[in-house]
């Protein structure tokens, strides 16, 4: 697969697509389940340790498992924590910016055999006033964004929830802890 972009940036999302051999897709596995990834998606790049990661996440969630609780997977990628969890919960919302990844995310609940999930494609540094309109009140958000981390917006907004529980999934410190500090 050659996957093209123009930026000089250090960016992993292509403007073309090439398959030279074989599927434009590759399949994983994770914690049970099966994943089909395109190239423009999002997957944790270490297979081992993102079961781990998702273990963790799921006990820090302190998830009840009697199927009443909604969650809010935000930065969700193809699906992959909000489909870990579809099966203790009552439903999952994912948003997510990159078409492709969405398009993933739903293929991989039908895989799956997952009807409780609902996959959203939209820019949640982008997100209006009417935000909360698109799912009801989540008992628990996990959001895993990129190394910017979040916009004001989303933080207060997320505050404003008054969940019971937020697991922020960071890959940099430095922008987790500035979001983490924002006041209430
Ligand atoms: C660190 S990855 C996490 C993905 C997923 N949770 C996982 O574990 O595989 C961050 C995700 O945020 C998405 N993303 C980046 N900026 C975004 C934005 N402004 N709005 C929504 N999603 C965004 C990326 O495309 C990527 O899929």
């Amino acid at each position: 697969m050659n996957n093209v972009n123009t930026d000089v940036g250090n960016t992993s999302v292509g403007e073309q697509e090439y398959t030279f051999f074989g599927k434009p897709t590759i399949m994983e596995s994770l914690r049970g389940l099966k994943f089909q990834i395109s190239a423009n998606s999002f997957f944790q790049t270490n297979t081992h340790q993102a079961e781990i990661l998702y273990k963790l996440i799921e006990d820090c969630s302190c998830l009840k498992g009697d199927g009443s609780e909604i969650v809010l997977d935000l930065f969700c990628g193809t699906g992959t924590i909000g489909l870990t969890l579809a099966k203790k919960v009552k439903h999952v919302y994912g948003f997510e910016i990159v078409d492709q990844a969405v398009t993933d995310a739903r293929r991989n609940a039908n895989l799956n055999g997952v009807c409780n999930a609902t996959f959203v494609q939209g820019d949640l540094n982008k997100i209006g006033d009417n935000f909360g309109e698109y799912f009801p009140k989540p008992d628990v958000v996990i959001t895993d964004p990129n190394r910017p981390g979040m916009r004001m917006k989303l933080i207060k907004f997320l505050l404003n929830l008054k969940t019971a529980r937020i697991v922020y999934v960071s890959c940099n410190p430095a922008t987790c802890a500035r979001d983490l500090d924002v006041p209430e």
